[in-house]
């Protein structure tokens, strides 16, 4: 049986039953993207559209160049599209002048990158709040939210460490508590276990999965096939152009989750 089946948002389990639309984290029309050097205009993106449905979790993947990090750029407000629309939420980002994207890009968008991007002179909870000061947000409140984060991603008994005085596997997980302070449209992760080993990967996803399970939608960049396959969906690039656009079915993001269990066990076996 195929693993991975073709993609409709409009698939409902019972047809018959009416079912309220999905609301759309972001919705993506013909979007393109144009480098204009002084020799040639590179065309990064050529004309891709996807909905991504609140709730889900996608994996972005795709050859060098394919244009992941051009689509990341647009999704995370970072740059703007040369042709087609974008819309985050009720937002369409292609028409919101650079004050208006900074302001998205703070206040509703959580990034998670492979390198965590925390600020080393702030203890783990202030790394939290941190997109909440661009606001001017900081009250008792926020600090409980952020504790509160803390506390969900495993880092009750480090609220005023330091990042050097973190691991590798627990500086990331400041970073998804910092991204999701803001109850963003989306996480946007890219390449988010690139710099941690197998164990601390499955540390990771497990938290992905937890969020995501609670409804929280997860748009992740990498080049791993095991990590694609524990997302929801899996959308492939090439040459700037969807090349795939496929559901990943729940056998099969077990069966990689419980492999991925098994090596991790085995592995913690052989050191201890
Ligand atoms: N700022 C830029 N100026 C000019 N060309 C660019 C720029 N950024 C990306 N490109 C080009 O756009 C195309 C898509 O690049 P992009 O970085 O989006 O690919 P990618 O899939 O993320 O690649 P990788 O996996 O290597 O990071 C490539 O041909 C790249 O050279």
């Amino acid at each position: 049986m195929s693993t991975k089946e073709a993609y409709s948002p409009g698939d409902q389990p019972f047809a018959s039953e009416p079912v309220s639309p999905a609301r759309m984290a972001t919705s993506i029309r013909d979007l393109k993207k144009e480098y204009v050097l002084k020799s040639e205009t590179v065309r990064a993106l050529r004309g891709v559209s996807f909905d991504v449905p609140e709730g889900d979790y996608v994996a972005i993947m795709g050859p060098s160049g394919s244009g992941k990090s051009t689509l990341l750029n647009l999704l995370g407000c970072l740059d703007k599209p040369t042709a087609g629309s974008l819309m985050l939420g009720d937002d369409d980002i292609s028409v919101l002048s650079d004050d208006e994207l900074a302001e998205i890009r703070s206040e509703r968008i959580g990034f998670v990158f492979q390198s965590y991007n925390l600020i080393q002179q702030l203890s783990v909870v202030e790394n939290i709040e941190v997109p909440l000061y661009y606001q001017g947000k900081l009250g008792s409140s926020e600090r409980e939210r952020a504790i509160l984060l803390a506390e969900r991603v495993g880092l009750k008994d480090r609220l005023d460490h330091r990042p050097a005085q973190l691991s590798g596997g627990q500086q990331q997980r400041v970073a998804i508590a910092r991204s999701l302070i803001n109850d963003p449209y989306f996480i946007l992760a890219d390449e988010p276990t690139g710099n941690l080993d197998s164990v601390t990967t499955d540390e990771i996803l497990e938290i992905f999965d937890e969020f995501n399970n609670e409804g929280r939608t997860i748009i992740m960049v990498t080049h791993e096939d095991d990590l694609a396959d524990r997302a929801k969906r899996i959308i492939r690039l090439k040459d700037g152009m969807l090349a795939l656009d496929a559901k990943v079915s729940e056998e099969r993001r077990d069966e990689t989750r419980q492999a991925q269990r098994l090596a991790v066990e085995e592995l913690l076996a052989k050191t201890n």
